[in-house]
């Protein structure tokens, strides 16, 4: 599904206006929708206090109190200012026949509903004042709260905590989600969100061309890898996992194993001549070759067609790797996946790296966690004006490169513009091994032809589902097989 930036879903509104869908009526629809999930959701609350702000959001809050009120609920509003004369708001609050008390004067209680109408979209500025006092003391009661648009507090673009916010237990919003809601803090503070149709034409995002989605099948399934039957192995995808010294070759194996339950024909790992007869004894389909200098790495891609290559996982951070990465970058246009110790050598001299990769497709996937990213991306790191999104993006434009920007709310962005968040991950998955896993499965994907902004997408999404399935105790050596599971029932539906 699109996710649409606060700004953009101005344009939605400004279109659904242009065909014919007021904005008075979509903010009926709106503070309908509220009003059905409050009755659905909380039957059992003995009173409901509605917070209305200044603007739209606060409009859609009459509207709902007013309905609630005329389903027989005992309902009060409380308002932290008066919306502006000749507003949809004003003529909503118009409309609302019951008292309205100063929100300075609202005591909440813990067996009550509150409706939070104060800030949505147009949040601007650090909770302050009488509005920030209020979410306090409703975070100290401990009521029920069911946000409208958005918790009062988090920032729709970012999901970042604007001075104060408030903990919802289920938030409401409309047409589509926002980046507030998927993006940490924010999506933990939403509680479940419900994405409500409020009669905005799904036509008018051919106008906006969404550039960012929740990260989903609907958006990949079509371009995953289906092998033909008459394909031998290497047309199935030749994947080379190098691995690091004797005393760390698990990283690359978890990689490998991947790799191959993930579709790719064949797998070889690439080993430095001391871990040679550690891997020997653990690799049964997977392949190994040694190789003592970049030049042998050079000549096995091209003399055994690899499709993809998974560089990092275990690897190394010495001289000898930087010049095997330093190869793979400059000499080698097979599509590389960039993880673990490969980013950490990367990020030595990021510019010298990347200076040769200014055309062509964007062969390269890079899969960095928060430090990582960190260390590649400083500046973008530490500028906090930007949202998870916007950091990924940018980084993605510099390095030409896919970005998997790993973490709770892992982000994938390519390098011209098109981004998604990913929601299907689980604690589980803080595991060790788990990025390893993650790498192979990309590589497979890539190997296999997969375009590689399509490919990290599945990728992450399918290591989402896995550690799902595996839950409790899961450790890196259970997401392979799980993995394949997930991939075998997309491609078969
Ligand atoms: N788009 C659509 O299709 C639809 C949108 N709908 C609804 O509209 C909502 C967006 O409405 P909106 O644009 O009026 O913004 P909203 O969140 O009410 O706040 C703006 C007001 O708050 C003020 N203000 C801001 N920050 C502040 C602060 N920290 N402390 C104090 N004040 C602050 C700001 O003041 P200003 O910055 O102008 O000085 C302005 O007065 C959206 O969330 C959804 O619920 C639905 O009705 C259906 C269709
Ligand atoms: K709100």
């Amino acid at each position: 599904m699109e996710v649409l930036t606060p700004k953009e879903m101005g344009q939605a509104d400004r279109l659904a206006e242009q065909a014919g869908r007021s904005l008075w009526h979509l903010m009926q629809a709106a503070g309908g929708s509220v009003a059905r999930e409050a009755l659905a959701r909380f039957p059992d609350r003995r009173s409901v206090a509605v917070l209305c702000g200044p603007g739209n959001n606060g409009g859609d809050g009459y509207v709902a109190a007013r309905l609630l009120r005329e389903s027989g609920l005992a309902v009060d509003v409380w308002r932290s200012a008066e919306p502006k004369p000749g507003s949809d708001a004003a003529r909503a609050a118009d409309a609302w026949k019951g008292a309205v008390g100063a929100l300075a004067d609202f005591t909440p209680q813990a067996d009550m509903l509150v409706i939070d109408a104060l800030f949505g979209a147009g949040l601007a500025r650090d909770l302050d004042g009488a509005e920030r006092e209020a979410v306090e003391r409703v975070k100290a009661a401990g009521s029920v709260v069911l946000a409208v648009d958005l918790p009062s507090g988090v920032s729709g673009s970012s999901g970042e905590v604007m001075g104060e916010a408030l903990q919802a237990d289920c938030t409401v919003t409309f047409f589509r989600p926002k980046p507030g809601h998927l993006l940490y803090p924010g999506r933990a503070l939403c509680g479940e969100v419900v994405v409500a149709d409020i009669g905005i034409p799904a036509g008018v995002l051919a106008d906006i061309e969404p550039q960012l989605w929740a990260n989903e099948p609907a958006q990949w399934r079509h371009a995953l890898p289906r092998p033909k039957n008459i394909a031998h192995k290497y047309q199935r995808g030749h994947v080379a996992v190098f691995s690091g010294k004797m005393s760390a070759t698990g990283a690359a194996r978890l990689s490998a194993d991947a790799a191959a339950r993930a579709g790719a024909g064949a797998v070889t790992v690439l080993s430095p001549p001391d871990a040679m007869a550690a891997l020997a004894t653990h690799l049964t389909a997977t392949m190994l070759h040694r190789f003592d200098a970049p030049e042998d790495v050079l000549a096995f891609i091209k003399e055994r067609k690899v499709h993809a290559a998974v560089c990092g996982p275990g690897f190394g951070t010495g001289e000898k790797q930087k010049a095997v990465v330093e190869t793979l970058m400059h000499e080698s246009d097979v599509p590389l996946v960039i993880d673990a110790d490969a980013i950490t050598v990367l990020s030595q001299d990021l510019d010298c790296f990347l200076a040769v990769r200014n055309s062509g497709e964007p062969t390269l996937v890079l899969t960095p966690h928060e430090g990582e990213f960190g260390r590649l991306f400083p500046d973008l790191a530490e500028n906090k004006t930007l949202s998870k999104v916007e950091r990924a993006r940018l980084a993605a434009a510099r390095a030409k490169a896919v970005v998997i920007y790993k973490g709770a709310d892992t982000v994938i962005a390519a390098s011209d513009g098109r981004a998604a968040i990913n929601t299907n991950g689980t604690v589980w998955l803080a595991t060790a091994g788990s990025g390893d896993v993650l790498a192979g499965l990309v590589a497979a994907l890539l190997g296999q032809g997969m375009p590689p902004f399509e490919a990290a997408c599945a990728a992450v999404w399918i290591h989402g589902q896995a550690g799902q399935r595996e839950g409790f105790g899961l450790t890196a050596e259970d997401l392979p097989q799980a993995a394949r599971k997930v991939l075998a029932e997309l491609i078969s539906r």
